[in-house]
């Protein structure tokens, strides 16, 4: 029986691909072979002997120990894509929100429910020069960032009649295949900010991201411009952009993770992490992460890792070995006649590296013997194993 252990509320949809026959599946399980989870955080975790895999139901992944994991073995994945569009449509309401006076319109006339049906048209009339706004078309929106949210975003963006410049110094050749050409490229973050009128953030929050909206790159936006962070906190130094805003060098900040001195000022509009929060982006999360786990547990196959190297070989025989060594020659040679020297013939195998690991499916046509596995797992450079 496989054991999977569940963090926050998980869609009934993705916990259904476990078949019960097989898996158990809880947020109580002690020694889970795989995690499932969303936005809890893992990095005071101490792993439990035999997990296997942590599999984030949605994009990001800094709440998991990812270097600690690749170091004990442990495959992280993430859901690549399986939410943008959810991201996507909220940052469309966080264009509209912050250009329209919708929010203090509605705040108003909440607030008229003792006038009289005969008073009620008058008093609009007279009073929504109040809430008068700016559109979008023809505006600018610099998308920082240009995976499967931002490219997403800088479509969604054209349609709406804006102009799209972009920032992605490390772009994926299938990101920049998805933008349209319309979408100028920004040289640096500097240009881009200059030249927004709005700017949406989509990088994940890693190191180099980390401060990446601070009182230097704040210079350099266009006075008035409108900031939405639907990517992460740390990206935005928040005392930074309190000062832009008080200033009027940013007129709205749209974000998705406030933190308690951007609650109830006029030009937040704070959000309690909402972008991924549909039921569509959900399932699909849940369903993305628990079949990459079950692919993972029952075959060794790994796709959409965020630390190993993607590899997946169809089965062909009913022993299978699975093993990942540091990435330098020699090793895979050293388990072949490990294997040789018990007449164990490979049928297929599947050798995929990524930076400093090499990961390894063996098809072959014998059960292995434990004393061979032991040999295999002893190898200098071997630091994961499994015989499935
Ligand atoms: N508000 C919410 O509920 C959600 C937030 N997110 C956040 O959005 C982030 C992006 O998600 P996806 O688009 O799905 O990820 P992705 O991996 O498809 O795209 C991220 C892009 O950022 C680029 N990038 C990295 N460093 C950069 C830098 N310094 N400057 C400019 N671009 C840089 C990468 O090259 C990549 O193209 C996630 O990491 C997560 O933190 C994701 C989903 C939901
Ligand atoms: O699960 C969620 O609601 C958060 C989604 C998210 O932030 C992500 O996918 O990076």
């Amino acid at each position: 029986m496989y054991k999977i252990r569940t963090y926050n509320t998980i869609a009934v949809e993705g916990l259904d691909q476990f078949p019960r026959a097989q898996y158990e599946v809880g947020s109580e399980i002690a020694q889970p072979d795989g995690i499932l989870l969303r936005s809890a955080t893992l990095h005071d975790l101490t792993f439990p002997t035999g997990l296997k895999a942590i599999a984030r139901a949605g994009a990001g992944v800094n709440n998991v120990p990812v270097e600690r994991c690749t170091e004990s073995g442990i495959v992280v994945f993430n859901s690549p894509g399986a939410n943008a569009n959810a991201v996507k449509e909220l940052v469309m309401a966080g264009l509209l929100l912050s250009s329209r006076g919708i929010y203090a319109g509605l705040s108003y006339t909440a607030g008229l429910s003792e006038v009289t049906a005969e008073d009620m048209g008058p008093l609009l009339e007279a009073e929504k020069k109040h809430f008068k706004g700016q559109e979008l078309m023809g505006k600018t929106l610099g998308v920082v960032g240009l995976g499967a949210i931002g490219s997403s975003v800088a479509n969604m963006a054209l349609g709406m009649g804006m102009k799209v410049i972009g920032y992605d110094p490390a772009i994926s050749i299938d990101a920049a295949w998805r933008l349209p050409n319309q979408v100028q490229k920004a040289e640096n973050l500097q240009q881009l900010l200059s030249r927004s009128d709005y700017i949406s953030l989509h990088v994940p929050a890693i190191e180099a991201t980390k401060n990446l909206i601070n009182s230097t790159s704040l210079a350099s936006i266009k006075d008035g411009a409108k900031l939405l962070n639907f990517a992460r906190e740390s990206i935005v130094n928040t005392a930074d952009a309190l000062v832009a805003l008080n200033t009027g060098k940013l007129s709205a900040y749209v974000t998705d993770f406030p933190s308690p001195e951007l609650i109830n000022r006029p030009d937040v509009i704070a959000l309690p992490h909402l972008g991924a929060s549909t039921r569509e982006a959900e399932d699909n999360c849940a369903i993305m992460g628990a079949r990459q786990l079950i692919e993972f547990i029952e075959h060794g196959n790994i796709r959409n890792s965020v630390n190993f190297p993607n590899c997946e070989l169809e089965r062909t025989t009913a022993y299978r070995i699975c093993f990942a060594n540091q990435n330098v020659p020699k090793v895979l040679s050293q388990v072949l006649n490990l294997l040789a020297e018990e007449n164990i013939n490979v049928v297929e195998m599947l050798n995929k590296s990524r930076d400093n690991i090499a990961y390894n499916i063996l098809d072959i046509d014998s059960e292995p013997s434990a004393e061979v596995l032991a040999a295999i797992a002893g190898t200098e450079q071997v630091f994961h194993l499994r015989s499935i």
